[in-house]
């Protein structure tokens, strides 16, 4: 019997950088701060490894457009919310069946180099 293995493939975005309005306080909602977002998305790179065509390749520049859009859009309060949505938007766009998103917040605490939260939605 040939049994397929689980697909470990991926498409990566490192450091992307946002401006937005995000926070719980009150000042926070009138300034724009920071977030940096991490993301792994799993892919079948097998098929543009053969094609060479960007049209069956998860778009790394489209899916960073759509991460900066929607951030600056949602203005959320919690990056718990941030996250959860966006990951759900992702996946429902670009048809991504599993990924891995850190969203963090560089200044939000002074004596931390950063905090954040890390989701993992839906199966490889
Ligand atoms: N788990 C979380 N804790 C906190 C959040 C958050 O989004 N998730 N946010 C804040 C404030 O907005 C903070 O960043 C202001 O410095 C506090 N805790």
């Amino acid at each position: 019997m040939c049994r397929s293995l689980p697909l470990t493939d991926s498409v990566l975005i490192e450091g992307l950088e946002v401006e937005t309005v995000v926070g719980v306080y009150d000042w926070e909602r009138k300034v724009n701060q920071r977030l940096v977002i991490d993301l792994e998305m799993a892919w079948d790179n097998r098929v543009p490894g053969a094609s060479d065509d960007v049209a069956d390749a998860l778009d790394y520049a489209a899916v960073s457009e759509r991460v900066s859009s929607c951030l600056k859009r949602l203005q959320p309060q919690l990056l718990e919310y941030g996250a959860e949505t966006l990951a759900s938007d992702l996946q429902s766009t670009f048809g991504i069946s599993w990924l891995r998103l850190t969203l963090r917040k560089p200044g939000a605490v002074p004596a931390a180099r950063s905090v954040g939260v890390r989701i993992e939605r839906g199966v490889r």
